[in-house]
Parts: C-alpha cells; sequence; structure tokens
C-alpha cells in the first residue's frame, strides 16, 4: 500500500509539470530497492532519482539502485573521498548519474567545490527536514555556491511555489520539491503552481513572512491544537481544561499563580496582558470562581486574546454573549474576595503543564496546548506538516478505503 500511495501520488505530480520522480530516503528505507523497481515500472520514461543519501560502500549502493532502474543516485557529499570516486566508477559502469547532497555538509561551498573536481554530475545543495523546521533554508547557501561552481546545482529543502523561484533566479537548474507536493491534499494542483513558478519566475509575487513571532501566529492560527500535539510526541496537552466559549486562541502567555477564591492577580493582569496575548491562570479552586463577566469584558478592551484558567468561572451567560474564547476547568455562581496573593508572570503549572510567560498557548475545540517560547518556531512548523499529512490523508480517505488500510497500520504494529 505505501508503494501504491506513492505511486499515485507520483503519478498526480506528474499530471501537474513534474519532470524527475524523487524517490525519498523514507520510502527506500521502507520499501528496499523494489521502491525503485516499482516506480521504473510506472514510470517508464521519466527521470527516477534515487535518494540513497549512502554513505560508504558506494559502489555496491550505486550498483543496486542502479540495476533496479534509478537514472540518478544520490550519495552524501560528507562521505570519504573513497566512497564518491567509488561510486562514480560504478555510475560510469552501469550508466547512471551520481548526485551529491551537500545535507549537513560541515563546509558546504568548499565541499561544493571538492565535489564538482571529483568529477559528479550534480551538486544538490539540501536543507533537510528537521532542519527546516529550525528556520534554515537552502536559497542564500544556493547563490553563494553558485557563484563558486560551474557544476549543475539542485536544490531541495522545503521549497514551495515562492521559494523555488527564488532558488530558480539563484542558480538552480534542478529543483527538488517534496512535502509541498507529496502532502498536499491536491498533489497535482501543488506541483502545477511549482512548475508555473519555476517557468516564469518574473509572474510570481514574492511574499514577506514578517517577523518570527509574526510566522509562528500566522501557522499556528491555521494547524489544530491535535496537530500541534502530534508534533510534540503526544505532548504539551493540558488536562481537564475544555472550551466554555467557542473560538480558537493563539497567543502568548501572561501567566497568573493565584489562591483559592482570590481574584486579585487574576483580574490585575489584564491591565498587564498585550493585545494578542492569553491570560494563563492558575487559581486553585474548582468551587469559588476567580473570573467572571466584568473581567472578560476589561480583556476585550484590552485585545487580549483569550484566556484559560485551571479554576472555576461564572457568569456564563454574560460571557457567551461577549464571545471572548475562555478555557476552564469548572463553572460556579459564586465568587471569592480580591485578597492579592499570588504573582502575576512567574512560571506557573495549569492544566498540568509547565506555563512560562511568553510560551505561546493555543486552544481550540479539542482543548489547549502550550508551546514552550523557545521551540515556538520549530513545533509550529512541525505542526504544520503534521496539518499538511492530515489533509493528504483526508483526501485519500474520501476517495474510499480505511485509515488503517491506508498507513497499513497492522504492518506498522509495534512487534
Ligand atoms: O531528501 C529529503 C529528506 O532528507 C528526507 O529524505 C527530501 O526528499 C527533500 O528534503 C525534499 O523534501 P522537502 O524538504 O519536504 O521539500
Amino acid at each position: 500500500m505505501e508503494l501504491d500511495r506513492s505511486v499515485e501520488i507520483a503519478r498526480e505530480a506528474i499530471a501537474g509539470g513534474a519532470d524527475w520522480i524523487e524517490i525519498g530516503t523514507p520510502l527506500i528505507k521502507s520499501e528496499g530497492m523494489d521502491a525503485i523497481r516499482t516506480m521504473r515500472k510506472a514510470f517508464p520514461d521519466r527521470t527516477i532519482l534515487a535518494d540513497m543519501k549512502t554513505v560508504d560502500t558506494g559502489a555496491m549502493e550505486v550498483e543496486m539502485a542502479a540495476k533496479a532502474g534509478a537514472d540518478v543516485v544520490i550519495v552524501l557529499g560528507s562521505a570519504d573521498d573513497s566512497t564518491l570516486l567509488d561510486a562514480l566508477r560504478s555510475a560510469h559502469k552501469y550508466g547512471v548519474r551520481l548526485m551529491a547532497d551537500l545535507i549537513s555538509a560541515p563546509d558546504p561551498v568548499k565541499r561544493a567545490i571538492e565535489l564538482e573536481a571529483l568529477g559528479v554530475d550534480y551538486v544538490n545543495v539540501h536543507i533537510g527536514i528537521d532542519q527546516q523546521m529550525t528556520g534554515k533554508d537552502p536559497v542564500s547557501l544556493l547563490k553563494e555556491i553558485s557563484e563558486r561552481v560551474d557544476v549543475q546545482l539542485a536544490v531541495a529543502g522545503g521549497l514551495d511555489a515562492n521559494s523555488a523561484v527564488q532558488a530558480v533566479k539563484a542558480g538552480a537548474r534542478i529543483v527538488i520539491v517534496g512535502g509541498n507536493i507529496t502532502r498536499s491534499d491536491n498533489v497535482t494542483e501543488a506541483a502545477r503552481k511549482i512548475r508555473q513558478s519555476v517557468d516564469s519566475p518574473e509572474a510570481v509575487e514574492i511574499r514577506n513572512v514578517g517577523t518570527v513571532d509574526q510566522e509562528i501566529r500566522a501557522i499556528l492560527k491555521e494547524v489544530s491544537t491535535s496537530n500541534i500535539s502530534d508534533a510534540m510526541h503526544r505532548k504539551g496537552a493540558m488536562k481537564g481544561i475544555h472550551p466554555l466559549v467557542r473560538g480558537k486562541v493563539v497567543g502568548t502567555a501572561v501567566t497568573v499563580q493565584s489562591f483559592p477564591g482570590d481574584w486579585a492577580k487574576t483580574v490585575e493582569a489584564i491591565d498587564i496582558a498585550k493585545k494578542g496575548d492569553v491570560i494563563v491562570i492558575y487559581n486553585g479552586s474548582k468551587d469559588i470562581a476567580c473570573w467572571g463577566g466584568l473581567a472578560t469584558l476589561s480583556s476585550l478592551n484590552k485585545g487580549i486574546a483569550g484566556v484559560v484558567i485551571e479554576g472555576a468561572v461564572r457568569d456564563i451567560d454574560e460571557i457567551e454573549t461577549l464571545g471572548l474564547p475562555i478555557y476552564t476547568s469548572n463553572t460556579v455562581p459564586n465568587a471569592g474576595d480580591p485578597k492579592g496573593f499570588g504573582e502575576i508572570n512567574a512560571e506557573i503549572t495549569c492544566g498540568g503543564q509547565t506555563v512560562k510567560p511568553g510560551d505561546y498557548i493555543v486552544g481550540d475545540e479539542s482543548g489547549v496546548v502550550v508551546i514552550p517560547a523557545e521551540r515556538a518556531y520549530e513545533l509550529a512548523r512541525r505542526a504544520k506538516e503534521v496539518n499538511k499529512t492530515e489533509k493528504r490523508l483526508f483526501d485519500e480517505i474520501r476517495r474510499g478505503g480505511t485509515l488503517s488500510e491506508i498507513l497499513e497500520l497492522k504492518k506498522w504494529e509495534k512487534r
């Protein structure tokens, strides 16, 4: 099934204008050389690129890929020269071309010059998927390398219609696109967009993604708390906190440590919070409210994005009319008194999660997740990848079949 799905995705990508089919390393690891054989058979006229990521026994791995039907084989650029030279001998013997991949090479510019001298057919300027999640992209490196070598350059690393144009302008002859085509819910359309932008770069308007914070917020608005929790290896979700008023919340935390029934700090936090912040409160009592309608209206006046409370809320009818998204563990009619104990913007625990001021908080109909500020960009990007994969799966299930069939659940159960 894994292979059937890949063939189908490749077919849809070709319909959108893809020239080459790259067989990615994960598919090769999962299915072995059969992945190459199957693609060769399905697409006899296409160039098949086998991403072997060979780091040793260059000759043997190139031979295997060539005999299975590859036209171009990827060897790691950071492999020893002896591996590259033997891979080249094998490539010449079996009539395939060699692409050296600069992924994680310590000095990629120097290595590109060396690889050209060794005689590889292509050098791939590649930022790996994990590196992409930390904000790296291949285009600036590509510019630098293209000024120093004449060998044909390929580029890969999270490219979309926008960055593919920049890559072509920076000197790429081959544009390798993975997730932005294969995980799309409309593979043909996604491939067509990339094709158009590569063919007519002048027609593409280069968009500005803004500050890192703006980019994080924009991505988090697109994804769900479930996507984020998956990206965090199932962590990050608050326990026992549920949506009270419908609506999505994305913002940075202003934290409040307060004590049962004491609503002074919870309300003072509204004055400290800035537009777009989320107030996150630990109150410690599910039986006395520390938040109500007047606090909610005050929050709306300040542009606060939402409120998360481990504790109790009252004035629910008013709050529903006001519409500020609130997540809480309980509702009661009775409030306590403003005594002034507690702290604003200290590290707290809310819903079983540690929350620091400035952490990103996302709430939706499923609940609330906390994203540590120092990993927010990476986790937002990873959540976006989860979201893309799910969209693709939705599309496949809509065509018929079931989730376990499509994922081959039985095959991948732990043994
Ligand atoms: O080579 C790749 C990666 O290392 C996993 O094997 C990808 O095919 C390559 O990065 C292209 O995919 P995207 O980065 O998702 O465009």
